[in-house]
């Protein structure tokens, strides 16, 4: 493989990041999905180093200190979420190219990190109502709250504002449709269209 590329796919709770990337890793074997680190708890059903790297609060402001992050965002205090530089170059050398899942802030700053070589990609529902509904439906089945979906509400109206500063804008509306122009753009990119 030539030089690694990654993908960047970023956009607010509930646009369709994960259900996109599933579609993607399905359908690129040369992709590879980057794990992040977070301080915040392992919830039952998570699996450390596949869901998440979960680190201690000391440990994570080390990696910092020791400028072994990409990015990393403090959400609320205490709770970290970053990138390793050490995960991107793990993919790479093992001649893939990284998918990374990422919340708005997260996908600007990996960008400004890797411009060249990299493809980022803004999932957004322009209508409130139709993912005020999408969250409502996935809350049914992971017991959130509905304080919980109003503060990501809120959220997603400031974060659509940053897609103009994303490489591309994927409207998710119908799923078929969607997937289908991911694939596309996707491909073009790796395969160097
Ligand atoms: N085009 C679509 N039409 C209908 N439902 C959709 C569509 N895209 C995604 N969904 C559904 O919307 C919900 C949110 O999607 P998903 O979990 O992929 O979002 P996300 O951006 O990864 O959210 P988070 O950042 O909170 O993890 C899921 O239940 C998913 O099945």
């Amino acid at each position: 493989m030539k030089k690694g590329k990654m993908i960047i796919l970023s956009g607010p709770s509930g646009s369709g990041k994960t259900t996109i990337s599933h579609c993607l890793l399905s359908k690129f074997t040369e992709l590879k999905f980057s794990v992040s680190c977070t301080t915040r708890s392992i919830r039952n059903n998570e699996i450390h180093g596949k869901d998440y790297y979960f680190l201690s609060v000391n440990s994570f402001v080390s990696k910092i200190k020791k400028h072994q992050f990409a990015e990393w965002e403090e959400v609320y205090p205490k709770l970290f979420y970053g990138t390793l530089k050490d995960e991107i170059f793990k993919i790479w050398k093992s001649n893939k190219h990284i998918l990374v899942d990422i919340d708005v802030k997260g996908g600007i700053n990996l960008k400004q990190q890797y411009p060249n070589n990299s493809l980022s990609i803004f999932i957004m529902v322009n209508s409130i109502k139709i993912l005020k509904k999408r969250l409502f439906t996935r809350s049914f089945f992971e017991k959130n709250n509905k304080t919980n979906i109003n503060v990501r509400l809120n959220k997603a109206r400031k974060e659509n504002s940053y897609a103009k500063l994303f490489d591309f804008i994927l409207f998710n509306i119908d799923l078929y449709q969607t997937k289908k122009e991911a694939i596309h753009i996707v491909s073009n990119f790796i395969h160097g269209k």
